[in-house]
């Protein structure tokens, strides 16, 4: 799904009431409408709702919304807050609609605002897409006063005071949401980490926006649905044998760390892989052999860390590299020899990635259009350097991917995977369960079994994203967030496989 900017938004707004022949005042009312349904299946008619709108559209939703909850016999209170003696032209509509029973309040000053307990229901219909500075004064008061009263918090559109697709400046103060009621499209500000107090949970309700616009519309930012992953998925053919699904090979595990050779390689194996070769330093061989009776095993020279490549490299289809290694300087060495030799798609992962990071040389040998990174957000800034926040990280991420021609699938709530031409896909997949050790070497095992099955490098960080955070959610409702481990998530990628590729309904 794409990802389009406010302004880009606010153009479909006006192309669907030019080109489909709906008037504007009909589609606030579609918006009005889908939020009013959103809210009636979260909240009581029982609750006191209390309806505060800003000058504008987004105004003008919260006033539609506030009339159909009280058509719905919700108790509900409406504020104009500020100076609404210039609003837009739907916002006048729906202040004459309001019906009697209904008048509203007007605030227009700090000392005429509300008190409100920490029982009350907030509509917030402030700002939405045409937030055009900080907000400070009045509205700024009111924003503090919601956020401090404890109150149950739904956001129109955006949380208000937000900035929808660029870095709020400081002074301007912003609602803190349990929940954000979208339109159409999620905005950028959502998928970011930053924004998790703001935003609360978020959700998209469709309003019938132009769907030739978006499609037309220009775009380097997408969300990741089910839907969009779902057609990715091959099927198997009847007369397989193990050649045509490829042989893996992964460079993991160090002294102390062989458990995470052994997440990554259980991981490869049910990610699909054909064929699995792991090799492992000497201390690891029994453990691997034991735990993955499925994959071979070979043995570095060395004890304790990898300081040698395999022979006959060149028979792996793809090569997985980094969990638990270490950063011993023989280490370093061996990664150099296989930069400068191996021309395998490689999936480059945790010490591997900090000991690229550390060496200009070896980033100049990056192979192009070859390689996928997997770092979380510490091991990116060892590769880019210091972000300030994260827009900032988003630009360095584009411009790695570019500079280096490679995929990054930078961890988060919302993994983001950049590509070399400089798109962002959002993950839309996992949960926090999934903040636990070994997590990440699971996620490489994963994506190396793809990229060795010939999916393409995006398909392989798109779906092997998408599977690694729905296996986790998947394994939720068996195991709860606190408990789940990196096991779990291995064990319940057979069910989110076959999740993916039941028929679409
Ligand atoms: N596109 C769609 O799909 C659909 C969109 N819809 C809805 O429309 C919303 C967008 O509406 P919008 O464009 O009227 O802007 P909105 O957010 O109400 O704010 C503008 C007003 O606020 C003012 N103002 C701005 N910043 C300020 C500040 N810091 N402090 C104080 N004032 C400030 C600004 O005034 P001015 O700049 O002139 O002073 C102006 O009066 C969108 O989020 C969605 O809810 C749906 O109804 C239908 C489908
Ligand atoms: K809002």
């Amino acid at each position: 799904m794409k990802l389009l900017t406010a302004a880009q938004t606010r153009e479909a707004d006006a192309y669907t009431i030019n080109e489909e022949g709906i008037s504007s005042i009909d589609l606030m009312e579609r918006a009005a409408k889908a939020f009013t349904c959103w809210f009636e299946n979260k909240f009581q008619p029982s609750e006191q709702v209390h309806v505060f709108c800003g000058p504008g559209n987004n105004g003008g939703d919260g006033l539609a919304a506030a009339r159909l909850l009280h058509e719905r016999k919700y108790s509900v209170h409406v504020y104009l807050v500020g100076d609404t003696s210039n609003p837009s032209e739907d916002f006048k509509t729906n202040l004459e609609r309001l019906p009697q029973g209904l008048e509203p309040t007007r605030v227009e000053q700090e000392n005429s605002l509300p008190a409100l307990n920490g029982k009350a229901c907030v509509v917030d219909a402030l700002f939405g897409t045409g937030l055009n500075r900080p907000v400070t004064g009045l509205y700024a008061a009111l924003i503090r006063l919601l956020n401090e009263s404890g109150a149950t918090v739904s956001s129109i559109d955006m949380p208000s005071g937000l900035y929808p697709d660029s870095q709020t400046p400081e002074e301007g103060a912003i609602i803190k949401a349990n929940y954000t009621i979208s339109f159409e499209l999620p905005k950028l500000a959502f998928l970011l980490p930053q924004h998790e107090e703001y935003v609360g949970e978020w959700h998209v309700v469709p309003i019938g926006l132009s769907q030739q616009f978006v499609a037309d519309a220009k775009t380097n930012l997408y969300v990741t649905t089910q839907s969009d992953i779902q057609h990715l998925l091959k099927p198997r053919k009847k007369f397989s044998h193990k050649g045509l699904y490829g042989h893996a090979l992964l460079l993991c595990g160090g002294y102390g760390k062989i458990g995470a050779a052994v997440l990554s390689a259980r991981a490869c194996l049910r990610g699909g892989i054909g064929l699995l070769t792991v090799q492992v330093p000497q201390a690891g061989y029994t453990i691997l052999q034991t735990a993955v009776p499925e994959a071979m095993t070979l043995t570095d020279k060395n004890r304790k860390h990898l300081s040698e490549l395999p022979k006959e490299i060149d028979k792996y289809d793809v090569i997985g590299i980094g969990p638990g290694l270490g950063t011993e300087r023989v280490t370093k060495t061996a990664i150099g020899q296989l930069l400068a030799t191996a021309s395998h798609p490689m999936v480059i992962d945790a010490d591997a990635i900090n000991i690229i990071a550390s060496s200009d040389k070896l980033k100049m040998q990056l192979p192009r259009n070859k390689v996928i990174f997997t770092p979380h957000p510490k091991e990116f800034e060892r590769l880019v350097g210091k972000v300030k926040n994260d827009y900032d990280r988003l630009q360095h991420l584009r411009e790695f991917c570019l500079e280096y021609q490679c995929y990054v699938t930078l961890k988060g709530s919302h993994t983001a995977i950049g590509t070399p031409e400089g798109k962002v896909y959002f993950n839309t997949t996992g949960n926090s369960g999934m903040a636990t050790g070994g997590t990440g070497d699971v996620l490489t095992g994963v994506i190396t079994a793809l990229a060795g099955q010939q999916y393409s490098l995006e398909e392989a960080c798109l779906l092997g994203v998408y599977l690694h955070g729905l296996a986790a959610d998947l394994a939720l409702h068996a195991v709860g967030e606190v408990a789940m481990t990196a096991s779990d998530v291995i064990d319940f990628l057979p069910k989110a496989l076959l999740h993916l590729s039941q028929p679409r309904p």
